[in-house]
This record gives C-alpha cells, structure tokens and sequence, in this order.
C-alpha cells in the first residue's frame, strides 16, 4: 500500500486501435489483489466505450477524458486536474495508470506527466502494446509506430495466439532491434504479470530509453509539433459514432460488416438485437478485417441501446450513419431467430448460446464452415465482467 509519502507512479498504457489495451488493463485490474489502481481512460470518440468497459471494475477511481487525443491537451492542465482528483489520499491509490486512445502520441504525454508539478504522482513508464497479427500493417501504415517503441519501458506483444511460432519469432527480432534493451513480453489477451507494473521501484531508475533532459531537449520542437496535430496518427483518422434505442436487425448488421470499407479499421461496443431467443447485450469489435462478438448480461437496469464507435481512414461518417440507421428494426420481437446466425458465427463457440443454435438447426459443421471466413483461431474475449457491467 502507499505510505501517501510515495508520489504515485503514473504508467501510461499505449498502443495501436484495437491492440488490446482495454484488454490488458481489465486483466490488470482483475490481478491486482491489494493495489489499488486509478484509472484515466481517453477514448477517441465522444462515447466511451473503453469507459464503459473497465467502469465497473473501478467504482470511483476512474476518470474518463472522451472526445479526443489527451495528448493534444498541450498543456496538460485537464490531466492533470485529473491526476490531482485521483491522487488524494482519501482513495489510497497505489498506481496510476492512462490508457491512452489508440491514436495518441505517447511522447505527448509523457512530457505531460513529466512537467507534472504535483509532488503525490511521477511518471512511472510506458507499456506499448503491440498487435501481433497486425504487425506489419500497422507498422507500413504508421511508421510513427516505432518512435512510440523507442519510448517504451515494456513492449507487450500481445495476440500472440494469432500468429505461429516462427513469425512470433520473427517480430521479436524485429523488436528487438526497434527498442534494444527493453523487455518485450508476450501475451494473449493482455495475460501479463501484474507485478511487471506495480514493481515499479526498477522502472522509474532503469529506465534510459529517453530521460528527463532528453524531454526537455525534445520538449520546444514537439510544442511546435503538437500545436500543429498533421503529424499525429490521429489527424488522418475520423471517429463515427452511432447510438439508437431502437434494436438492429441482425442479418442487416452482418451485411454492413462484412461490407464495411477497408479504411473502416475499427469498430467497438455493443448491439442490442432483441430477437426472441438473443436478448444480451453483443459486444462487438472489430479489428482490420478481425471482427467478433460476445453476447454479455445487461447491467442492472442498463438501457437496451446500441452504441457503436467507428474509427477510420477515408471513411464517410454521414453514410457510415445513413447505413446504420438502416439496420434499425422496429419490431424485433417478429424477428425470426435463425437471423442471428450470421452474428453467431463471430462469436467464440464457448459463449454461443447453443439453446438458439440447436432450436435453429445450426449443426458444428455450420459453425465451422462459417468459421473458415473469419480470422482462423481468433476467439473473442469478455472485457467486461458480466457480473459488474
Ligand atoms: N485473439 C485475440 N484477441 C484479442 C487479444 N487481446 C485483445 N483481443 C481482442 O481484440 C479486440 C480489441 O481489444 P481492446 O482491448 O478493446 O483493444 P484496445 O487497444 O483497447 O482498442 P482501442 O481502444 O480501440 O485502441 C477485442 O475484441 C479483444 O477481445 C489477444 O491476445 N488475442
């Protein structure tokens, strides 16, 4: 526990859309036995769907900064009114950490936690992770992706179950030569040891990659630079956001998904269908062309609404909208379930709901044939603990 004489270390969590940091930071907060973790979560879009999806897990020690990249906050002064909030003693709060929006520019916010005057917290380090199965893609798309390995404390290469062996093997040696002497660890589903975060004595001495004078020398070009966003990942990306009380027809969702444009890179939150038979909430993601869907519980008197960010390249947010508004079904209670097989294909077989499945006549072999058009072995992961969402 802190002594409160400690300032709090603040650890920012980054990493590419869609990598795995909301994932990572719920297996966190599951692990953290008697430390207690403030949470500051800056999602892209204006509603929060990372928010929402570690909210339960943190009760009152989370603050939220929607609609935009933290690390355009030039001067800091929103974080750290944030910092200030969560470092009082009153919440006995052992570490900090930011999850940052997949967009952002780490470097940003380091400096801001850097030039941070409060004396209670102290930049604690930089955990990037790292999209195994989208490696390369990302890295040809955003070469600014490995100034942010540069600038890392631990690399987690995350999604290590999508990818074999030998090309595992093959991006660590790349990493390897992008931060030379960092630790990169693998994971899947953001599985990493607590104790690499919350030991966080070695981090704050050892680490080399880019020290306090570096910042500074850094610091007058990057304002510039930051004042001006053409450089950051963010400017070329759009944030769509879509949310209707109404349900979504599933067969026309599926048609929306499976054709959605190539720039469309990410999707994320959750659907309500309302088709006899499937009343949870699917939460969805969609990563590149990785798209899956897990049916959760509803939280006690949580509204049945579907609340969907888009985030892309080039995309059309006005059609985006136009197409999604046409999914809207107002009777979905007259809705034939078998409508839902489209969806069930992109759900792990583990969390089908096989009731409806063998009702429907859905044989494994149907399963499995729709499987083959998904991405091979990628199963989708509750984020959200059912019993807190
Ligand atoms: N197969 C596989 N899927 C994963 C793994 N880690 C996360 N996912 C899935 O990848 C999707 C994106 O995960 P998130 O944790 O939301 O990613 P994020 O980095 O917070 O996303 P943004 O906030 O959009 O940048 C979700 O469907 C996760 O369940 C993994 O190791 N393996």
């Amino acid at each position: 526990m802190n002594s409160r004489q400690q300032p709090i270390p603040v650890v920012v969590l980054a990493g590419f859309l869609g990598s795995g940091k909301t994932t990572l930071l719920n297996h966190l907060l599951r692990g953290s036995r008697g430390t207690r973790i403030g949470v500051v979560v800056n999602d892209f879009g204006s509603i929060e769907i990372d928010a929402m999806s570690v909210a339960g897990q943190v009760g009152d020690s989370m603050v939220s900064l929607g609609g935009g990249c933290l690390c355009c906050a030039v001067d800091g002064a929103e974080l750290d009114t944030y910092l200030d909030r969560l470092a009082r003693p009153e919440h006995g709060i052992d570490v900090i950490v930011i999850e940052a929006s997949g967009l952002a520019e780490p470097q940003e916010m380091i400096r801001m936690l850097v030039a941070n005057e409060n004396p209670a917290v102290r930049y604690g380090g930089m955990v990037e992770v790292v999209d195994a199965a989208e490696f390369d893609a990302t890295r040809a798309r955003h070469p600014e992706t490995d100034r942010h390995l540069a600038v890392a404390d631990l690399v987690v290469l995350n999604k290590t179950d999508r990818v074999d062996p030998a090309e595992r093997a093959r991006i660590e040696a790349v990493l390897a030569g992008l931060c030379p002497g960092i630790p990169v660890v693998a994971a899947d589903h953001g599985r990493i040891d607590p104790g690499l975060l919350f030991d966080r004595k070695e981090w704050a001495e050892t680490r080399g990659q880019l020290s306090f004078e570096d910042l500074i020398a850094e610091a007058e070009s990057a304002r510039a630079d930051a004042e001006d966003h053409r450089g950051h990942a963010h400017a070329h990306y759009e944030s769509t956001e879509f949310a209707s009380d109404q349900a979504l027809h599933p067969r026309r969702l599926i048609d929306f998904l499976d054709g959605r444009p190539p720039g469309l890179y990410r999707i994320k939150g959750h659907v309500h269908f309302g088709v006899p038979g499937h009343g949870e909430k699917y939460e969805v993601h969609a990563v590149g062309r990785f798209l899956r869907f897990t049916p959760l519980p509803w939280g006690r008197g949580e509204p049945r609404r579907t609340q969907l960010v888009l985030i892309g390249s080039g995309t059309d947010g006005p059609a985006l909208l136009a197409d999604l508004a046409a999914c809207r079904e107002p009777a979905p209670h007259a809705v034939a379930p078998e409508t839902m097989w489209g969806v069930l294909r992109y759900v792990d077989p583990a969390d089908r709901p096989d009731i409806e499945g063998a009702d429907a006549g859905l044989t494994e072999t149907d399963f499995h044939d729709a499987d083959a058009d998904a991405d091979e072995g990628v199963y989708a992961y509750a984020d959200v603990d059912p019993a807190e969402g």
